[in-house]
C-alpha cells in the first residue's frame, strides 16, 4: 500500500504562480505533470554526492521522451559559485535549452539554490523544479523561490526571487543523508518552532535523540510543519518587503560566520549559533524572556547543533553583517523575539548590547 502524499499549497497571491509542496514517499512519477507539456529538453542539476540518482533520473526522463541531460555540480557550498553557474549557463547553452524547457534541481540547499539561480537567469528565466533530497532543503531552500550564489564578500549575495512550478520532498532520500547533513537541517527546523509553531519544539524535545534520524517518530510531522510555516510567510510576501525577513533569525550572524569560515561550515550550524546570538541579543534589548532565550541552548544542544563561535573574530563578524541584506545604509537590523512565536525587527542595537549578546557567544 502506498503512503499519503501531503500536498502543501504556494503562493498564488500577488499575481505569483501558485504551486505545492508534496511530501511522502516515491514521488518521481510526479515529475513529467510538472515539466509540463511544452518542455521537449530537461537538465537535471545534482550534486557529486547523487551521481547515481541524477543520472537515473536523467535516463528515466530520456526514455520518457524529452532530450535530458545530467550536469553534475560541486557538494554543498563549493556549487554555489559564479563560476559553477556559468558552468550550467554553457550547458544548458550547448544543449539548445529554450524558454519552454526546464531545470530539475536535485539534491540540499546548495544545489536547488544554484538550479533555480540558473533557472533564473537563464534566457530570463525558464521554469523549474525542485527535489529536495536535505532535511533543510526540503523545509526551507526548496520552498519559497530566493535562489542565488554566494561571493567572496558574502553569502547569498547574488541572486533572484525564482519561484519553481512544484517541490518533491521524498522523505526516503534522507536515509543516505550523513548524520551531521540531517542535524543541520534541523536548525531551520528549531527556527521555524521559535517563530512561529512552538509544537515543533515540543515534538523535538520529547526524543532530541530520535530527532535527530529520518527514523524518529515524527520526522514526516516536523518536516511539514516547518513547510507550513514556511510556506506561509512566502505566501504572504514573497519579495521580503517586510514579513518574510522573520525567516532570517539566526542568519544575520549565521551568514557572518559562514563568510569567515570561507563557506566550509554548513549553514544549519551557523544558524544555530546565530540563533542562540539573536536569542541573547533579544534578551539583552529586554524583549525576550529569559525561559524563552534559555530554550535555544537547551534544544540546539540537545540535537547536537553548536553554540559557540570563536571569541576572537567579533570585530570581522561585525563587519560581515554589515552587507546581510536586512541592513538599510549603515543600519543594523536584527530579527529577534518578543516572546515565543513573537518574532520582530530590532534596529540599529547599541553596539555594546551587540557585544554583550555575543559574549555569551564567543569563547
Ligand atoms: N533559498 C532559501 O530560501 C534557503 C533557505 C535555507 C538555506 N538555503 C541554503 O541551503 C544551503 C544548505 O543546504 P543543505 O543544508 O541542504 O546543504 P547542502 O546542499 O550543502 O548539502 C549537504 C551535503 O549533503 C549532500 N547530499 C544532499 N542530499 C544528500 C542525500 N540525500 N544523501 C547523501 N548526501 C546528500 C550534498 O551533496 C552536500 O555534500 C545553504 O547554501 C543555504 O544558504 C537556502
Ligand atoms: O526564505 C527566506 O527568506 C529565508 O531567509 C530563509 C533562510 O533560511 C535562508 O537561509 C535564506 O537563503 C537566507 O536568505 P538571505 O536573503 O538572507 O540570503
Ligand atoms: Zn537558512
Amino acid at each position: 500500500m502506498s503512503e499519503a502524499v501531503t500536498r502543501i499549497p504556494v503562493g498564488g497571491t500577488a499575481g505569483t504562480e501558485p504551486y505545492e509542496v508534496l511530501v511522502g514517499r516515491q514521488l518521481l512519477g510526479e515529475l513529467s505533470g510538472l515539466i509540463g507539456p511544452k518542455a521537449r529538453r530537461v537538465a537535471v542539476v545534482h550534486p557529486e554526492a547523487l551521481a547515481e540518482t541524477g543520472d537515473a533520473l536523467r535516463a528515466d526522463l530520456a526514455e520518457q521522451g524529452y532530450e535530458a541531460i545530467a550536469i553534475q555540480v560541486p557538494n554543498a557550498e563549493e556549487a554555489k559559485t559564479a563560476e559553477v553557474a556559468a558552468y550550467c549557463w554553457k550547458a544548458l547553452g550547448q544543449s539548445g535549452f529554450t524558454r519552454t524547457d526546464v531545470v530539475v534541481g536535485v539534491g540540499g540547499g546548495a544545489t536547488t539554490d544554484l538550479a533555480g539561480f540558473v533557472a533564473a537567469t537563464w534566457l530570463r528565466g525558464v521554469r523549474w523544479i525542485a527535489v529536495p533530497t536535505t532535511v533543510l532543503a526540503m523545509v526551507d531552500a526548496a520552498v519559497g523561490g530566493k535562489t542565488g550564489i554566494n561571493t567572496a564578500e558574502g553569502k547569498n549575495l547574488v541572486g533572484a526571487f525564482h519561484p519553481p512550478a512544484g517541490v518533491l520532498c521524498d522523505l526516503a532520500a534522507l536515509d543516505s543523508l550523513p548524520v551531521n547533513d540531517y542535524v543541520s537541517g534541523l536548525a531551520e527546523v528549531i527556527k521555524a518552532g521559535f517563530i512561529a509553531d512552538p509544537v515543533i519544539l515540543d515534538l523535538i524535545e520529547s526524543d532530541p535523540e530520535a530527532a535527530r534520524t529520518p527514523a524518529g517518530p515524527h520526522t514526516a510531522e516536523l518536516i511539514e510543519r516547518s513547510i507550513r510555516v514556511k510556506a506561509d510567510v512566502v505566501s504572504s510576501d514573497l519579495k521580503e518587503s517586510g514579513r518574510r525577513e522573520i525567516l532570517n533569525y539566526g542568519h544575520t550572524l549565521g551568514h557572518a560566520i559562514e563568510k569567515n569560515e570561507r563557506y566550509k561550515w554548513r549553514h544549519g550550524a551557523a544558524v544555530s549559533v546565530g540563533m542562540h546570538f539573536a536569542a541573547e541579543l533579544g534578551r539583552l534589548a529586554g524583549r525576550l524572556d529569559d525561559a524563552t532565550a534559555d530554550r535555544h541552548r537547551t534544544v540546539l544542544e540537545a540535537v547536537g547543533l553548536p553554540l559557540h563561535y570563536r571569541y576572537d573574530q567579533w570585530p570581522k563578524l561585525l563587519e560581515a553583517m554589515k552587507v546581510d541584506k536586512k541592513s538599510r545604509g549603515d543600519l543594523l537590523r536584527f530579527i529577534v523575539l518578543d516572546g515565543l512565536a513573537k518574532p520582530t525587527v530590532l534596529e540599529g542595537p547599541d553596539p555594546a548590547v551587540l557585544l554583550a549578546a555575543y559574549g555569551e557567544v564567543g569563547q
